[in-house]
């Protein structure tokens, strides 16, 4: 069994500060056309987010806090295997929180893992279906990188290499379908390319 995990726990720096999760996308939000793609492939769903944060209190998804503050995506992916493990799932699908168009047959296609998504000849090893039982491998590899001070191990990269995790290439006719936000060019293109 999987579930999903939208890493939703970022800054958004490059756009002011911003939750792009909650960026303005058709009649919703960038996460609920995200949610919408994701809901017929998925059963369970939470959100990986800091521990700060209560902009989604309202939202009736689970909402994991970082248990590892300010590091990153990483911190998020083991809150979702932590939370995956609990509810039973041998395996969860991370997703990051501003990517909308993720095609429909995304877990058939990363299934059986562990394994990522490519677009246009680029990683998106933030788009992957990882083994719950990873869980321990992982949070050691953050604390090592963390007692050392060797905060470039804290790339999400670096863990899907050590794990080697399989990638994955989807097509991007029709646009890509990682396309996500990060400078306010891309707010304006998500705005052209609509929901
Ligand atoms: N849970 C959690 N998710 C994170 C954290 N940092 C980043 N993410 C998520 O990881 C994904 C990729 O992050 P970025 O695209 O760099 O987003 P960001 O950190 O908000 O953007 P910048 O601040 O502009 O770099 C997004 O879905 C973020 O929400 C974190 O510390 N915790």
């Amino acid at each position: 069994m999987t579930h999903a995990v939208i890493l939703a726990g970022g800054r958004g720096s490059r756009l002011g500060g911003c939750d792009k999760p909650l960026l303005p996308l058709g009649q919703g939000t960038v996460l609920e056309a995200l949610l919408k793609r994701l809901r017929p492939q998925i059963s369970k769903t939470a959100l990986a987010i800091r521990g700060d944060q209560t902009v989604y209190d309202s939202y009736a998804l689970p909402l994991l806090r970082d248990e590892f503050a300010d590091c990153g995506p990483l911190a998020g992916i083991i809150s979702a295997l932590a939370w995956g493990q609990s509810e039973g799932a041998s395996s969860v699908l991370t997703l990051p929180g501003d990517t909308p168009f993720i095609p429909e047959d995304l877990l058939h296609r990363l299934s059986p893992g562990p394994s990522f998504a490519m677009s246009l000849g680029r990683t998106h090893p933030l788009v992957a279906l990882w083994p719950t039982n990873c869980l321990p491998l992982l949070r050691g590899h953050v604390q090592a990188a963390l007692a050392s001070g060797d905060r470039r191990q804290l790339a999400v990269r670096c863990f899907a290499a050590r794990l080697g995790m399989r990638p994955v290439s989807f097509s991007d006719e029709g646009g890509d379908p990682f396309f996500n936000v990060n400078y306010p060019a891309d707010v304006e293109a998500l705005a052209t390319r609509g929901s």
